[in-house]
């Protein structure tokens, strides 16, 4: 390992040598999670007529203005107009149409009553409608163009596809959109003691909790995961694994044999196919001893193989990672919670993270960090929202107001 650096410092470097992905089209089925490559402009004005907001009668204001609950005013109903139809006619002066939700306004009305202020009722073969509120000008009218008018831009560059923002593409008649193509992440799990699922433990192995973690996390975060089988600590084997991953993606991930010990062979195959350093050694705990580096291009992460470390290290550097390559430029909220059951630990130099539960007392947030944190340990995350960041000045004590990574 190398001297240790902060966490502020290898995000940087990391950043640095960072690239966004190439653009590519998707259909807007395909296009949750995804970020738009290129500002998007509205094709239309929408909405793209006046509309009724409610079910009611198109009137002219001016001719309701003495209408009350006593003292209706009359007016003579001309037609019905549901969403989808055209009207037919044009409102003078005594007259209305009967108007339901989502339908055009006929020219002339320039308000809505609502029906529920209003009786209709048949007099001589005659339509007519008795009202009993006045409205005012525009009431319940949404006007052409009251949300966005063509030409107007939609969704900038950079920003994530969420439900609604497919909602407004489909709304201006978009069929795909242009995202940045997902980041590819490889994944490789080392150790000669990990086996893959479904194979019978032997004394000294365990199963292979990180490549499943690993994929789940870099789905979740909107990436592409590509994961391999685990590769033993045979230099060999780690040669030839590491090797085949660098030919299909933008970032290889792997774990295990990144610290100090005989067959932490991880960094050291890197460099000699060719890995470019970029660090090793960051003053976090859990994950000290993370190595990064650059290869034609793409990004290296080793993550030690702790499970909880490695998940550690990804949400702190794999996570960020993928929003640059995927060119997000969503704002992230800086999140700050009250420590509540911290860890009898001694303070350090290292930045500590802690998994913990959210909650609310007398109006601030609280993160509870009790349970048992150690790298080897996994049960200690299940249900929680977020981790805990004790850094710089921090103090592990109770009440302390820590920065928060919600998960
Ligand atoms: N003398 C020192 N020893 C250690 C140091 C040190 O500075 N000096 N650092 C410690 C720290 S901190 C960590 S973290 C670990 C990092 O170890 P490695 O990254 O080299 O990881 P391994 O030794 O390969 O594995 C650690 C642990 O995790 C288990 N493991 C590995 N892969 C998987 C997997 N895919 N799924 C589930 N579990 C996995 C592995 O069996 C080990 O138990 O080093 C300390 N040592
Ligand atoms: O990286 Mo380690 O998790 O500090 O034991």
């Amino acid at each position: 390992m190398d001297v240790l650096i902060s966490i502020e410092e290898a995000s940087r470097r990391l950043q640095e040598a960072a690239t966004v992905c190439q653009v590519e089209q998707v259909a807007l089925d395909r296009a949750l999670g995804r970020v738009v490559a290129v500002d998007v402009q509205a094709l239309l004005d929408v909405p793209h007529f006046d509309r009724a907001m409610l079910d009611g009668f198109a009137v002219k204001a001016a001719d309701i203005v003495a209408a009350t609950k006593d003292q209706p005013v009359e007016l003579r109903v001309l037609e019905t107009v549901g969403a989808g139809h055209v009207p037919h006619v044009h409102v003078e002066a005594g007259t209305a149409v009967r108007t339901m939700t989502g339908a055009p306004i006929v020219t002339g009305a320039d308000a809505i009553v609502r029906i529920e202020y209003a009786e209709e009722l048949t007099r001589d073969n005659e339509r007519i409608v008795r009202i009993y509120r006045a409205v005012d000008e525009h009431e319940a009218i949404q006007e052409r163009g009251h949300d966005i008018l063509a030409g107007h831009t939609l969704l900038t560059s950079g920003t994530v596809l969420q439900p609604m923002e497919i909602a407004v593409l489909a709304a201006h008649g978009y069929h795909t959109v242009t995202v940045t193509r997902q980041p590819r992440v490889a994944i490789v799990a080392t150790g000669s003691e990990v086996v893959p699922l479904g194979q019978a433990l032997q004394l000294g192995q365990l199963y292979n909790s990180n490549t499943p973690m690993l994929t789940a996390l870099v789905t979740q975060a909107g990436a592409q995961a590509i994961s391999f089988s685990p590769a033993s600590d045979h230099k060999e084997e780690l040669t030839e694994r590491f090797m085949e991953a660098l030919k299909t993606c933008d970032i290889l991930v792997t774990t295990g044999g990144v610290s100090v010990g005989d067959y932490d062979l991880t960094p050291s195959i890197l460099e000699a196919i060719g890995v470019k350093r970029l660090f090793w050694g960051v003053w976090m705990r859990p994950g000290t001893p993370v190595y990064a580096g650059t290869f034609d291009g793409r990004l290296v992460l080793a993550l030690s193989g702790n499970p909880a470390a490695a998940f550690i290290n990804a949400i702190v550097f794999l996570v960020p990672l993928l929003r640059v390559l995927s060119g997000q430029k969503n704002e992230q909220v800086d999140v700050k919670a009250r420590l509540k059951n911290p860890p009898q630990k001694r303070r350090v130099k290292h930045t500590r993270f802690f998994a913990g539960q959210l909650i609310f007392i007398e109006n601030e947030l609280w993160i509870d960090v009790s349970g048992e944190h150690s790298s080897g340990v996994m049960t200690n995350f299940i249900g929680k929202m977020a981790l805990a960041q004790i850094g710089g000045e921090d103090e592990l004590r109770e009440g302390e107001l820590v920065s928060v990574i919600l998960l």
